[in-house]
């Protein structure tokens, strides 16, 4: 037995580097580092973990992660248990999280109490949500709901498509609510959890303790809430809950990848509920808040890695090319960043290109050249065969720099090819042009916005 251990402990110690590496700095210090691995016996891996809720999410989230590397370490190993340590032994998650961004009181609350929610991520607070058009009005409205006072919508309701920031904006509230209030019991829970949490309530009968717990929450987070459409008990049971939070004034926040009328399979006294107080959306990105994005996460990683030098031009390169999603965005500068820091130099277009191209060419839109001239040919009123002919007054020659520079910045097209389908352009007339455009769009506000209306109905 001693000899086991001592070997899984050994074994423990390069899943944990393996895990670091696979899940990512943040989510390591988080949930797997505090982690404490107690013995193998039949075939049983136990670890000991400072709560129970962290116990339940590691194994929900990592658990197949940590047995399939035991298991590829030679472990002879078919199950994880996690057990509450004894008080003092494993450390609070949250003690070591990450960078300090949540305030350290709600922390320390949201691990101390064994509340019906997840735990709160603390990269995700207003702090560093950046703000854009497209998400400006759900930004207020989780600013006002977080601020407290007076409960004036109810429930807050946000949705928007995939990784958009919806999950961001419910953890900031979450721990902007904690820090001016810390005694508010503050639940935050997918709806998958809540559905979970509830059948096994009903299984070990325990229905009176799990109505009690979440009626007894001061504010109540669901998130992606579209899970339990179709899942008829469990939809009953939140519409209780909920009619029950909101009957004693209690906050109720929301988030759906869609507008509550459209979550099919969803009761209509629940859709109607749900629209009952304020619903507000995230737009898909445009191009300056993907860019602004970029740039703070790069000012953030700065901080802690001065060394990192991007070339001018690789965040917008990203802006442009990347989808609308952020998560993309986040990962495919994750891996500028690793990158960066094996090979040690500076990261130029072509590198990020090179180390991106799977990325870009996932999210390629895949619009031609000639879908370009058309468009733009179309928005300034002149002809094809001017776009790609040898006019070179202003009123053709600017609408065919800006269908170059949408040829450069929407297509993986070199500028001699694009100079090619220019009626055979040199590829520095189309630099040229590109540049050109690039200068103006700073200061010429009409052609910023020609131009991200031309992009936004190419990407349709
Ligand atoms: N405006 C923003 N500023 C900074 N980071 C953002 C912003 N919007 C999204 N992100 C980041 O993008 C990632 C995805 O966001 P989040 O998980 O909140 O998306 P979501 O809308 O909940 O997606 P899903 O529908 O998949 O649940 C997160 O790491 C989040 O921090």
């Amino acid at each position: 037995m001693r000899v086991e251990n001592d070997m899984t402990n050994e074994t423990w110690g390069r899943v944990r580097e393996i895990l670091r590496e696979e899940v990512g700095q943040n989510n390591y210090r988080n949930w797997i580092e505090p982690l404490e691995f107690a013995e193998l016996e039949a075939g049983v891996a136990t670890f000991l973990v400072p709560t129970n809720f962290m116990g339940n999410w590691v194994e929900r989230n990592f658990g197949d992660k940590i047995l399939r590397r035991m298991i590829e370490l030679g472990e002879k190993v078919s199950r994880l248990v996690f057990v509450v340590a004894e008080t003092g032994r494993a450390k609070p998650a949250a003690a070591k999280a990450a960078n300090g961004a949540a305030p350290a009181a709600a922390r320390a609350r949201a691990e101390s109490e064994e509340l019906p929610g997840a735990p709160l991520d603390p990269r995700f607070t207003f702090d560093s949500f950046v703000v854009g058009k497209p998400n400006q009005l759900a930004h207020a409205a989780a600013r006002r709901v977080a601020e407290g006072g007076p409960v004036t919508f109810n429930p807050l309701f946000l949705y928007g498509g995939v990784g958009l920031g919806k999950t961001h904006l419910m953890h900031a509230i979450a721990w902007e609510i904690q820090a001016r209030n810390p005694e508010l019991r503050v639940v935050y829970l997918s709806a998958e959890q809540f559905m979970y949490r509830f059948v096994q309530a009903l299984r070990e009968k325990q229905m009176m303790d799990f109505k009690h717990l979440f009626r007894s929450v001061d504010v109540l987070m669901v998130d992606d809430v579209q899970f339990i459409a179709g899942k008829d008990s469990t939809q009953e049971e939140f519409f209780h809950t909920f009619n029950a939070l909101v009957d004693q004034n209690k906050q109720i926040i929301i988030s759906a990848d869609r507008a509550p009328g459209e979550i099919k399979d969803l009761e209509d006294r629940i859709k109607s509920r749900l629209q009952s107080g304020l619903v507000v959306d995230l737009h898909p990105t445009d191009y300056e808040l993907r860019l602004g994005i970029l740039q703070t996460k790069v000012a953030r990683y700065r901080e802690q890695y001065p060394d990192l030098v991007i070339a001018d031009g690789v965040l917008e390169f990203l802006a442009h090319r990347i989808s609308t999603n952020v998560r993309v965005l986040e990962g495919a500068l994750m891996r500028l960043f690793a990158f960066a820091s094996l090979v040690g130099q500076e990261i130029t277009l072509e590198k990020a290109q090179d180390a991106l191209s799977d990325i870009l060419r996932a999210s390629d839109r895949k619009v031609t050249v000639e879908e370009i001239q058309r468009k733009v040919a179309e928005h300034y009123n002149i002809r094809m065969s001017d776009m790609i002919g040898p006019k070179r007054q202003r009123s053709i020659a600017r609408p065919r720099q800006v269908a170059m520079y949408l040829a450069k910045t929407m297509t993986t097209r070199s500028l001699p090819d694009i100079g090619r389908r220019f009626g055979g352009r040199d590829h520095t007339t189309v630099m040229h042009g590109v540049r050109r455009i690039d200068e103006l769009k700073v200061g010429d506000t009409q052609l910023a916005e020609d131009l991200e209306m031309l992009r936004r109905s190419l990407e349709e």
